[in-house]
């Protein structure tokens, strides 16, 4: 048998192994486990040559020169634990933003910069109410809005006016939402299938290729503003928390290259995510109204009423809300999965797998089912909340065995060295909206239940219009 074909075998043997039924229950648990831990533990991207080909080469202007080389003093302005991360030659779409992970995970700054905003898309929603008190069918593209909004705020310390009335769909703001989701929608064919577009440019590749081209372009705009308005500003008398990102790292630095490409990095990234995000726990929580219930009664504790401030002692106070994120994004996980390439050779479930080989890690598969019906919870289709909580005795508890859950049954932000980076900005945008909404609202969906697609994130088919009726 040839080498190709006999791994083909093993690796068909080790999914029916994966799949059967007739597994012992002891035989599947550790195997996936380790399976899983290896995978992650390993640090290089997957397909990270050929991402490097495409999107850096692609993207005329954000680079000078084909692979970026820091300099000593931005080397050293990278915090230690960083570090020995492999940088942006391995994944450079997404490959500097790492490198500032602090910068991105100061709660603090992230809630007060984000409150505002919040606010603001909280009165948006209530002016976009119908007679019947619901949302219009858009309502994903005015969280999308928001998000964008935010990670603006945040990286640049810019509004763009996503939030006022009536964004023109040829207004900058829409633009850059509009080639964010034409990125999505064509990089799975452009950088993961048979690259075609090597020799004939197909229409995804031109799709993707104009898509990335119209971000760049706007983005650059924005950011070369913030850059501009830099050598106005005395600093000695501005508050921490106004100072955005890119300006951070260019006072620190000097570099408007690495600022620029870290900001190109978020707005990529930061903006459907978290607004699918949004979306699918807000649909959750109508489907299963006694969870909603069971949430207004914490919120109701923490924030005495609808205005009070959700700041970082607030979100503190919120299990129950972080449980029911926590458990929608198990069941929707928005990115389904990730991948790895192996850097060893190493020993999985039994077969030795080469080093190079790619995987794949199907959240959406290990959270929804296997794993969970092996460690603990019968009935991973129902969305419960309470299997998050910390029982009595301070351990995640499973109610119904009083088991502790493993932690690898729900990875919505990834594992290990390059796992998510804007996890505590999300999740500091998740905690404050959601509290907010769900302080003031109580919310129905009178439209059956959603189906979701995968674009490549895992998103919802129909529109989403929620009902609002206000609470005391
Ligand atoms: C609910 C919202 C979000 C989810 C579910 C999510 C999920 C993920 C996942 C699964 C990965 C890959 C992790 C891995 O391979 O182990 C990732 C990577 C990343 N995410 Fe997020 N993300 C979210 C929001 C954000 C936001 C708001 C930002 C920034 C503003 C962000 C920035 C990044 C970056 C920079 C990486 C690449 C890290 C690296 O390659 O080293 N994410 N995210």
């Amino acid at each position: 048998m040839t080498n190709i074909a006999e791994k083909k075998e093993k690796w068909a043997e080790a999914a029916d192994l994966m799949m059967s039924k007739k597994i012992s229950r002891k035989l599947l648990k550790p195997t996936l486990i380790n399976f899983i831990k290896r995978t992650y533990s390993t640090e290089k991207p997957l397909a990270a040559d050929r991402t490097y080909s495409t999107a850096t080469g692609l993207m005329p202007g954000a680079y000078d020169e084909d692979i970026y080389e820091y300099t000593k003093e931005e080397v050293d302005f990278i915090p230690k634990e960083y570090s020995e991360i492999p940088g942006p030659k391995e994944l450079p779409i997404i490959g500097n933003a790492w490198r500032f992970a602090p910068l991105i995970g100061n709660r603090e700054f992230l809630s007060t910069l984000l409150r505002p905003l919040i606010e603001g898309f909280i009165t948006k929603m209530e002016n976009m109410l119908d007679e019947k008190n619901e949302l219009p069918e858009y309502f994903l593209s005015e969280i999308y809005k928001w998000a964008l909004e935010s990670v603006a705020r945040v990286s640049l310390n810019t509004r763009l006016g996503c939030l006022e009335p009536n964004l023109p769909k040829d207004s900058e703001a829409q633009r850059i939402i509009d080639s964010i989701n034409t990125f999505f929608w064509n990089v799975a064919e452009v950088e993961l299938k048979m690259p075609v577009w090597r020799v004939y440019k197909n229409k995804s590749f031109r799709k993707y290729i104009g898509a990335l081209e119209d971000f760049r372009t706007l983005c650059l705009k924005y950011i070369n503003q913030s850059m501009e308005q830099m050598k106005e500003k005395n600093y000695d008398n501005i508050k921490e928390e106004n100072i955005s990102i890119v300006e951070r790292i260019l006072r620190k630095t000097g570099n408007p290259k690495l600022a620029a490409v870290l900001a190109l990095d978020l707005f990529l990234v930061g903006v459907d995510t978290t607004s699918i995000a949004v979306a699918s726990t807000i649909y959750q929580l109508t489907q299963n109204p006694e969870k909603q219930q069971s949430l207004f009664e914490e919120l109701k504790k923490v924030l005495p009423n609808a205005d009070s401030k959700v700041d970082v002692i607030a979100q503190e106070n919120m299990p129950y809300l972080r449980a029911c994120i926590k458990e929608t994004l198990r069941m929707y996980p928005v990115i389904i999965g990730n991948g790895r390439s192996l850097q060893s050779d190493a020993i999985l479930a039994g077969y030795k797998v080469p080093k190079g080989v790619n995987f794949n890690i199907f959240v959406l598969f290990i959270s929804n089912a296997a794993l969970l019906q092996v460690l603990c919870e019968p009935k991973p289709e129902k969305f419960n909340p309470e299997r998050w909580l910390k029982s009595g005795t301070a351990q995640f508890g499973c109610p119904s065995q009083q088991k502790k859950i493993h932690p690898f049954i729900s990875l919505p932000f990834g594992y290990g060295r390059r796992s998510c980076l804007g996890r505590r900005f999300a999740e500091t945008e998740l905690n404050i909206l959601l509290a907010k909404i769900f302080r003031k609202y109580k919310v129905d969906f009178n439209y059956g239940s959603l189906s979701y697609k995968i674009t490549p994130t895992y998103v919802p088919e129909q529109p989403l219009k929620f009902k609002l009726t206000r609470r005391n």
